[in-house]
Parts: C-alpha cells; structure tokens; sequence
C-alpha cells in the first residue's frame, strides 16, 4: 500500500537542503539492496535549489554514482545548452560536476531531446519513452527510485497543465504544445510514468502554491489541480516549506 507523508520546513532553503540530504539518503538506502538506482530529477526553482544543496553535501561521496541513472520528469523543448532547459540548469547545479568528478557515466544521464536533437516534441517524447523502455524491466518505465516533482502555483507538475489534454496522455511520455508557462512547447512524463515510481516527491515552496497544495493534498479532480494525482507505488512524500503549507 503506498504511504503519503507531508514534511514541512522552516522555509525554502531548509526544504532544499533537507529534500537533499533526504535524496542522497535514499540513494545511499536503495544501493544497499539493489542496482542500478533510477532517479527522476525536476526542473523548478526548490528543485534545482535541491540539486545545488546536494552538490554541497559530505554524503554526496558515499554514492556510488557509477550505479545511478538520472532522468527528468519533464523539459522545456528548447536547445540543448539553452539557459531555461532544465537539463542545463541542473548540470550547472549538480550533474556536470557529478559525470566530471564523482564517477557518473554520461551515459547514465538521459536528457530528453530538444529541437536541435528531435524535429518536434512529440518525436522527442517517442525517443525519451524508447530511451526508458530500454532501461526498464517491464519493457515500459524503469520502476523509478524516487522521482521528485516541482508544483506551480497552478498545480501543474512535470509540464502536466490543468485542462490539457496530455493530462490522459498514455504511455511513457507525451509532446506538450500550449503551455501556460513559457517555452510552449515541451514534453513530459506521462502520469502512467510518474505514478510507475516507488516513491515520489513533490517539492513545493512560497505562498503562491499554497491554495494548489491544500487542493492537491484535499484530492481536488486532477483535471484542476494536476498534483492530485501523482502518487508512489510505495510512498509519496510532500515536502513542503510553511508558506506553501499554509493554506488561506
Ligand atoms: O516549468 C516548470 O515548472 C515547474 C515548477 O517550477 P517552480 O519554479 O514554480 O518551482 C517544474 O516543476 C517543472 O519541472 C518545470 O518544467
């Protein structure tokens, strides 16, 4: 039976370095038992934050990186290099330094294709499912260790929007076209994917979110609040800071 636990911090900084620690933790608790370790890393401003904690952490050392692949749960279909990808914002953060230092296999590190790789994001979402069936058992998604999530303020997750029509997208992952949020375009897991995870972690900070957290965690219709359907198939965690948590 999947678990639901809602941790709340002091503030941002401290839910960034918790959900860090917590991260390595998990990596650390996972390779004790088996191999490879399949991380889902976000985009979002507690996530990157997340990453750039982790990369200061004395626990960093223990992981075996050369037993670990990272993915992410959805991209901005932009260049690759470009400054608002998140694959870019998380390499600057902790990647790059992982694959240059720390005994990460580039190939462990599976971006998704933008458009200098892929001619359209439902080709790049074809690609990045294609890339997952072939580190998975099943043939589909790799059942996924943890696989954090951001949230914005409209209960978006991944770049699974409100309203939108690849909130019912089958498959591992689907092409995104008229996002709120800017670039438009995108591409993201699906929630057949997300929901395939052990655990997943939504982490969420700032005021703005907290009418969207209190309706996600309330079970609002995932049609509206997108984070209400996201779950682990042994543990969802909501890692919160106060001011998210605070619903008005
Ligand atoms: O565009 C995105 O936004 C969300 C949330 O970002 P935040 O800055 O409000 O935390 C993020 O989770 C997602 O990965 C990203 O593509």
């Amino acid at each position: 039976m999947t678990r639901r636990l809602v941790v709340v911090h002091p503030d941002a900084d401290v839910l960034a370095q918790a959900a860090a620690a917590r991260l390595l933790t998990r990596i650390l608790d996972v390779q004790s038992v088996r191999r490879p370790v399949h991380v889902v890393l976000t985009g979002g401003t507690v996530g990157i934050a997340t990453l750039a904690a982790a990369a200061q952490s004395p626990l960093l050392a223990a992981v075996d990186w050369s037993g670990v692949h990272l993915w992410w749960g959805d991209e901005r279909f932009l260049p690759s290099g470009d400054p608002d990808r998140n694959e870019t914002q998380a390499r600057a953060a902790l990647v790059d330094a992982l694959e240059a230092t720390a005994g990460l296999p580039a190939e462990n590190v599976h971006p998704i294709a933008g458009p200098d790789v892929a001619g359209s994001p439902a080709a790049s979402a074809a690609a990045y499912a294609a890339d997952l069936a072939a580190q998975a058992d099943d043939g589909r998604v790799p059942a996924f260790d943890v696989l954090l999530l951001g949230m914005g303020p409209d209960g978006h997750v991944a770049s699974l929007f409100p309203g939108h029509a690849e909130l019912a997208a089958t498959g591992a992952a689907v092409g995104v076209h008229g996002s709120p949020k800017p670039p438009a375009e995108r591409v993201s897991l699906t929630f057949e994917a997300i929901n395939a995870a052990r655990q997943v972690w939504v982490v969420a900070a700032g005021a703005e979110k907290a009418e969207q957290v209190a309706s996600a965690l309330a079970g609002q219709p995932v049609a509206e609040v997108p984070a209400s359907g996201v779950r682990g198939t042994h543990r969802t965690l909501w890692l919160l800071d106060t001011a998210s948590a605070d619903a008005p």
